[in-house]
């Protein structure tokens, strides 16, 4: 008899919100904080979990193709399920969109706010272990800080609320799979959050600590808050930041050679969808890293059919345009070619001359062989590594206000 399989962990990212109370143009879970949008970096908490084998992302109906596009790019090389649904006109109609297409091999759900962006997969990591201890429901949740008094109707406090009773509760929330589906079966009415539904049918709900970085997305200044949290210090002299990026491929006979930005008549070409420049993709990963903006992947995908056979140039303008948009320059960039052939040096200069006139930046090029060893030394391929820096575009005074 084989072993039935163990049970998975579901994960329903909710961003299908319209962000009234943000103000912005765009649906909440799309707009940019800090060059990302809420989503990518929501998913990137869910998909840097331990164990999410299934992840239920509920979208606007109308940016399906852009969710999937999303998750699909930040599930990377992780295992599991993905699932994108269209979510309803209440985040409560969103979960149960959700919860309508758990696999059947689901013994636990998180439901996740993707307005909660910086989340770190450590606080979602507690939530599923504290289900699996407990069998019950569990919430981070925070002390509250500020004192709490009731109101009536004209702002006249009445009684004050002895906040220790209270906690300022958080997402992922998580259940065993038959409390959550049985508490949203017995729902009656719109309810603010998942665990008070679950309460409402009588199931146990317990708090966990939860983290101040799960805060929600709300308004204008959480955004300018998040925006805070990751950008440099806002002081007149700026951090630079340092990147470093990877990128290999192999020799294509059957195309031609680009390389640190130039074309090598009569050499092998590298293989890829792209024209295969390793030099010019190590520099902006290096760029991406240094800014936080992720990698090449991430950024242009592996099938964009607008960048098959495209040039170094395209790959790093959009680069330098998101680190822009980041809030820095470049500082400076240098990248080592590892490789039997072409010789670099030759046209090293040209090459340098080439990459710093299109960043706006020196840009070095170096080039070494591993004598005969690895891949590289067999003439498989070629590798290049390359190191950035960046500097914050121009300070930021202290925020004043939390507009916008
Ligand atoms: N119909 C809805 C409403 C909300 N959400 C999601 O539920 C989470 C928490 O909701 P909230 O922060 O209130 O988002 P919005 O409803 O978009 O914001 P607002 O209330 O300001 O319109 C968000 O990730 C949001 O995308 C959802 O999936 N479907
Ligand atoms: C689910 C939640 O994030 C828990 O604090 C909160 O209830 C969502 O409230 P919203 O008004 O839908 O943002």
């Amino acid at each position: 008899m084989t072993d039935s399989p163990a049970p998975l962990v579901a994960v329903i990212v909710v961003a299908a919100g319209s962000g009234t109370r943000l103000g912005h143009e765009l649906p909440k879970a799309f707009v940019p904080l800090s060059g990302r949008t809420l989503l990518e970096r929501s998913l990137d908490s869910v998909f840097g979990m331990r164990d999410a084998s299934q992840v239920i992302v509920v979208a606007p109906e109308d940016r399906l193709d852009e969710a999937r596009a999303i998750a699909t790019e930040r599930a990377g090389a992780a295992g599991g399920y993905l699932d994108v649904v269209p979510g309803g006109n209440s985040r409560q109609a969103s979960v149960e969109r959700g919860l309508a297409v758990l696999r059947p091999d689901v013994d636990t759900v998180l439901v996740h706010d993707a307005a909660r962006a910086l989340t770190p997969s450590t606080l979602c990591d507690a939530v599923v272990a504290a289900v699996r201890a407990s069998g019950a429901g569990v919430v981070p949740g925070l002390d509250l800080v500020d004192s709490i008094k009731r109101v009536d109707p004209r702002g006249t406090v009445l009684a004050g609320v002895d906040r220790r009773e209270l906690s300022a509760v958080q997402t992922p929330q998580g259940f065993p799979r038959r409390m959550l589906v049985a508490a949203f079966a017995a729902a009656t009415e719109e309810l603010t959050d998942d665990a008070a539904l679950v309460t409402a049918a009588g199931f146990p709900v317990s708090i966990i600590p939860g983290d101040p970085l799960a805060f929600k997305i709300t308004t204008p200044w959480d955004l300018r808050r998040a925006e805070l949290l990751l950008a440099t210090p806002a002081d007149p002299a700026g951090s630079p930041r340092v990147g470093t990026g990877l990128d290999v491929h192999a020799f294509d006979d059957t195309s031609e050679l680009w390389l640190a930005g130039l074309h090598w008549p009569g050499e092998r070409g590298l293989a890829g969808h792209s024209d295969g420049d390793a030099a010019v993709h190590a520099i902006c990963d290096a760029l991406l890293a240094a800014a936080g903006l992720g990698d090449v992947g991430g950024v242009f995908g592996t099938a964009d059919a607008a960048l098959a056979d495209a040039h170094g140039e395209v790959f790093l303008r959009e680069t330098l345009r998101r680190v822009g948009d980041a809030g820095f320059r470049v500082g400076n960039v240098s990248v080592q070619v590892i490789g039997n052939r072409p010789r670099l040096a030759p046209r090293r200069a040209e090459s340098e001359a080439r990459l710093s006139s299109i960043l706006g930046a020196p840009v070095s090029v170096s080039a070494t062989t591993t004598d005969g060893l690895g891949f590289t030394g067999r003439g498989e391929g070629i590798a290049a590594i390359a190191t950035a820096l960046l500097v914050p575009a121009e300070a930021r005074g202290p925020v004043l206000s939390w507009e916008a």
